[in-house]
């Protein structure tokens, strides 16, 4: 446990920092090297990494219809139930951010619009290395879905069978992808984003995934004329703010929940209570042993944070400062201090509130930012998959309105040609 008070500004920051990630400058090396493979080799080349990184032979990249209708087959009545439920909550919730067009008129007889379109094509990485997320699928499907993009790619690495979950094929029927490819890591964020001989190329880039998958899009969106990116969404993380009135399972179970997903997760407890910080480090370690994924999530605990603060008013301070992906309130009167918290992807208010209902079905979306990118980016949502582009039209009399400033400001840049073609309309109307 450490004391907030006690520390330096310096060490107060490496206290927030987040697990070292694989050196940076060997991975975006290697990530470099994959997306040239890529280029060069088109589909010979995710079919070499596929048996490289997925210990797989793939004769064929795309899922057949039959491959996918014989997967969902083979799936249980229960958990296609809770697919379901989901994927409605997750539609009610997206489709209620359809944003309104605007249409104005500025000047007399000068009318400025604001439309929304859905992005053409776009592509849906869901990771699969060490779990597969079927919850991802819907998250991404279910809004591009929503949104109405007329075209929508699956990514996603083969299990060892060479195949993929059938709950991640059931929840893409839900969200109407039918065109799904087996292949995983930065290759596939390379595929998407160039095109290859299976994979035409996309307009935009979705989906969270491991350090590989997070610096491929980085690179491809550097790419002259590449794809657009959603955000970094990097391993997942979560600060609990939680004072003497909380629950100490509770909050343990919310710290592992997220522990579980990966070595380099990050979970983070902030509390102005020393015996509820006692209490949550007895029950983290009771649910451990209780946990499939014990292994894992016992080794993301080892960056895992304990801190004291003098109040919650400083635990808020220190959740600002750390922007958390997950940020979960288990104190007194919680909703007072929403106002008070700026840098969080997802904020799960209350002890009823435990982020597992965030990542799976209360209809938030889970692709958050995370390494903090919570101060300058928003969690996905509707808007992301839609394009948004301005129309304007001027009559005679607008022109007349605007025309005369237009020159002016063209005069004062020195651009000629923008000011003639004002004064040769103006001209045509006397
Ligand atoms: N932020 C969010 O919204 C969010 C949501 C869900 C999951 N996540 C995160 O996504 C991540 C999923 O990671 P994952 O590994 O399970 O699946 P993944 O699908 O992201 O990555 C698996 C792929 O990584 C590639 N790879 C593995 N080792 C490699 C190596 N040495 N060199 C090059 N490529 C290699 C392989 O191609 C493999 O198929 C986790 O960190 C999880 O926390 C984040
Ligand atoms: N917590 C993850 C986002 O950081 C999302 C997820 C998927 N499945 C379970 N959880
Ligand atoms: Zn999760």
């Amino acid at each position: 446990m450490q004391n907030w008070n006690q520390l330096t500004s310096q060490e107060q920051v490496s206290l927030l920092a987040r697990p070292a990630l694989a050196d940076n400058q060997s991975l975006s090396q290697a990530v470099a090297a994959i997306i040239e493979q890529v280029a060069e080799h088109a589909d010979d080349a995710l079919i070499d990494l596929a048996k490289r990184f997925d210990g797989v032979e793939l004769t064929e990249l795309r899922l057949s219809k039959a491959a996918i209708e014989q997967a969902i087959a083979t799936l249980s009545n229960e958990r296609k139930a809770a697919i379901e439920l989901a994927y409605q909550n997750i539609r009610t919730f997206h489709q209620a951010q359809r944003p309104q067009d605007v249409r104005i008129e500025t000047s007399p007889g000068v009318i400025c619009e604001l439309k929304h379109q859905a992005i053409a094509a776009v592509g849906l990485y869901i990771p699969g290395g060490t779990a597969p997320l079927p919850s991802t699928v819907l998250m991404l499907g279910t809004t591009a879905q929503v949104a109405g993009c007329p075209r929508k790619v699956l990514c996603s690495p083969p299990n060892k069978q060479g195949v993929l979950a059938a709950e991640i094929l059931y929840a893409a029927t839900l969200c109407d992808i039918d065109e799904i490819y087996l292949c995983g890591g930065a290759q596939a964020i390379a595929a998407m984003a160039l095109g290859t001989q299976s994979i035409a190329r996309v307009d935009k880039i979705f989906g969270p995934g491991n350090s590989y998958v997070t610096e491929a899009k980085q690179q491809v969106s550097r790419i002259p004329g590449g794809p657009a990116i959603d955000m970094p969404a990097g391993p997942s993380e979560v600060l609990v703010i939680a004072d003497q009135s909380a629950n100490p399972d509770f909050v343990a179970s919310d710290l592992l929940s997220q522990a579980e997903h990966g070595i380099d997760s990050q979970a983070v407890l902030v509390s102005d209570s020393v015996d509820l910080i006692t209490a949550v480090k007895q029950a983290v370690e009771q649910q451990l042993s209780r946990l499939g994924r014990a292994e894992i999530a016992r080794q993301s605990m080892q960056h895992g944070r304990y801190i004291l603060t003098q109040d919650i008013a400083e635990a808020v301070e220190v959740s600002n400062q750390y922007g958390p992906e997950h940020l979960i309130l288990q104190m007194n009167n919680p909703r007072s201090w929403l106002d008070k918290l700026t840098n969080a992807g997802s904020i799960f208010v209350g002890p009823w509130s435990p982020e597992s209902a965030g990542d799976y079905a209360s209809g938030t979306n889970h692709v958050l930012p995370t390494y903090g990118y919570a101060r300058n980016t928003s969690s996905l949502g509707l808007l992301d998959f839609l394009r948004r582009y301005t129309v304007q039209e001027l009559s005679q009399e607008g022109l007349r309105q605007i025309g005369p400033a237009i020159m002016t400001l063209a005069d004062a840049e020195g651009l000629d040609a923008h000011k003639q073609a004002v004064a040769l309309r103006l001209d045509a109307l006397k």
